[in-house]
């Protein structure tokens, strides 16, 4: 699980530190020293001879960009540094140069020795960089991307015809350091080395598009106190494990969970197919199918129940068009079993309109950027398509705290809302997910894990985020499994879940009897 911490929480656990004299900066730096070196022995066989370039700013952030690059410039490495602000970190400074770095700056010169250069010209130097750590701004950014002449130097680096390799130093300079958002000029990297913890911009779109590979380096910083949590997670292959309902020598297909699947049209056969196929093959005990299109169904999945009757979980929506009156009915009136007997519930495509007024947790909304700002508007909030795209965890959270629902809002990264103020952000899917019907794979997963789980959902409201962020999860892995590295269709990814569950629980260790 890699969980991120926000800039004041890292700062609450720094400061006890700080005043006890533990080198809290001597770590950060040689870790990232020995990260870069890393990077250039990988890129040009050995370190000795490479050339690299520290954008370093005013604050600690520039300081230890400047301890890294002494320990480079200490290996061999043609180091010049090249700061955006007049006062930067005096001992980090010191040390470049007494290790042999050079030094410009960007900024107003504060002594003689600094030579002032344009803008252009330190972004000539980057360019001749087998590597550039970026230095510029780290958890004390104020948001609003970098400004001045620091973020003239970060545009100008950013649109260089042959971009070097960048290293972000704790976060690509200009980030929405707790919230994700890119507003202002933003030094995509290559790597991000992190300090103590991910922080919640490296996990959250759109910022987390410009952090490239992530380290996380421990500089003894130990936990978050008790009972705080991390501000955003995301979870792994062993967390997905820990959370999938594994059958027991004495289950039996209604303790498995069944999953009604209200899906489709006449129009839109092919929503109900994959979302009952996606349901059949993430392992739920059964599937019933309601709707128009139950032969389609049937014959593309012959172990599919058309009908009513019991249910622990529903899809609703996939492939239906509000004005249906036959769905729309079928939902209105399965949403009743919803909140009377706590069925859980995927709320996917046009079932999103027919949301009654107030829902549990227990209820997931699947919504794209688009759909959820419509929902939000008409619950009276004021956001348009980029607006949710701009901030998906300020709006899907606002969504959570309207509706009651869990919220799962669907992107390059997924971002889930809900109970307790759990909120996840998976990156598990090749960017050929975004595909006609994928949608309707994942509710039809998620309907699943929740069907498997709905004892547990009712004890412990914060899991439904969690399995939501699984069903993200596995729905990505299945994608990459479908066709590695080239396009995938639908039904591929619905294809490939048998086999990507397995693998996920065989790598965690937990496979069935
Ligand atoms: N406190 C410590 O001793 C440690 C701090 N660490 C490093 O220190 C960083 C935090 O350092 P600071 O708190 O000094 O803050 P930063 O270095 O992130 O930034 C502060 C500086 O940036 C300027 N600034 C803020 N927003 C700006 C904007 N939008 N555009 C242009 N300039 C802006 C400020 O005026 C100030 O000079 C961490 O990210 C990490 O890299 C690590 O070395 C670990 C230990
Ligand atoms: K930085």
């Amino acid at each position: 699980m890699r969980v991120a911490w926000t800039s004041d929480q890292v700062r609450a656990l720094e400061e006890p530190l700080l005043a006890a004299g533990v080198p809290l900066m001597e770590r950060a730096s040689f870790a990232l020293a020995v990260h870069v070196a890393g990077v250039l022995r990988e890129r040009r066989g050995r370190v000795g001879g490479a050339r690299a370039v520290v954008l370093a700013g005013g604050g600690n952030n520039g300081g230890d960009a400047l301890h890294a690059g002494a320990l480079l410039a200490g290996r061999g490495v043609e180091v010049w540094a090249v700061t955006t602000s007049a006062r930067v970190h005096a001992a980090g400074l010191a040390a470049v140069r007494a290790a042999g770095g050079r030094v410009v700056t960007v900024a107003d010169p504060e002594g003689p020795d600094v030579r002032r250069v344009p803008v252009d010209e330190a972004a000539a130097l980057a360019a001749r960089a087998d590597v550039v750590l970026d230095g510029v701004l780290g958890i004390g950014a104020r948001g609003g991307g970098v400004g001045g002449v620091a973020g003239a130097l970060v545009s100008a680096v950013g649109a260089l015809p042959d971009r070097p390799f960048v290293v972000a130093v704790d976060v690509p300079s200009g980030i929405g350091v707790d919230d994700g958002t890119r507003s202002g000029p933003v030094l995509d990297a290559d790597l991000t080395v992190t300090f103590g913890a991910a922080k919640p911009g490296l996990l959250l779109p759109p910022a987390a598009r410009s952090v490239g590979r992530v380290e996380v380096v421990d500089i003894g910083l130990g936990g978050l106190p008790e009972g705080a949590r991390p501000h955003v997670v995301r979870l792994e292959v062993p967390d997905a494990a820990a959370l999938w309902p594994v059958p027991v020598a004495a289950s039996h297909k209604y303790t498995r969970g069944v999953v009604g699947v209200v899906a489709g049209t006449r129009s839109y056969p092919g929503a109900a197919v994959l979302a009952t196929t996606a349901a059949v093959r993430s392992g739920a005990g059964m599937v019933r199918y309601l709707g128009d299109v139950g032969e389609t169904v049937v014959a593309h999945r012959p172990e599919v129940v058309v009908g009513p009757g019991r249910v622990q979980s529903w899809v609703f929506g996939p492939g239906v068009s509000p004005d249906d009156a036959g769905q729309r009915r079928r939902i209105e009136f399965a949403f009743e079993g919803v909140l009377q007997r706590g069925e859980a519930a995927v709320v996917d495509a046009g079932a999103l309109e027919l949301l009654p007024r107030h829902v549990g947790p227990h209820v997931v909304l699947t919504p794209h950027a688009g759909e959820l700002a419509r929902l939000l508007t008409r619950l009276g909030a004021d956001v348009d398509r980029a607006g949710v795209e701009a901030e998906p965890l300020r709006w899907a959270r606002l969504a959570h705290e309207r509706t009651g629902a869990t919220v799962l809002l669907k992107g390059g990264v997924t971002v889930v809302a809900g109970r307790g103020g759990a909120a996840y952000a998976q990156a598990d899917a090749p960017a050929w997910l975004a595909t006609a019907g994928a949608g309707d794979v994942l509710a039809g997963i998620l309907g699943a894990l929740l069907a498997g789980r709905v004892d547990d959902l009712h004890d412990d409201a914060s899991l439904v985020a969690a399995l939501a962020a699984t069903a993200a999860l596995v729905h990505g892995r299945a994608a990459h499994r479908a066709n590695p590295g080239g396009p995938v269709d639908a039904a591929a990814v619905a294809d490939a879940l048998p086999g990507t569950i397995a693998d996920l629980l065989r790598e965690a260790g937990t496979l069935a009897p």
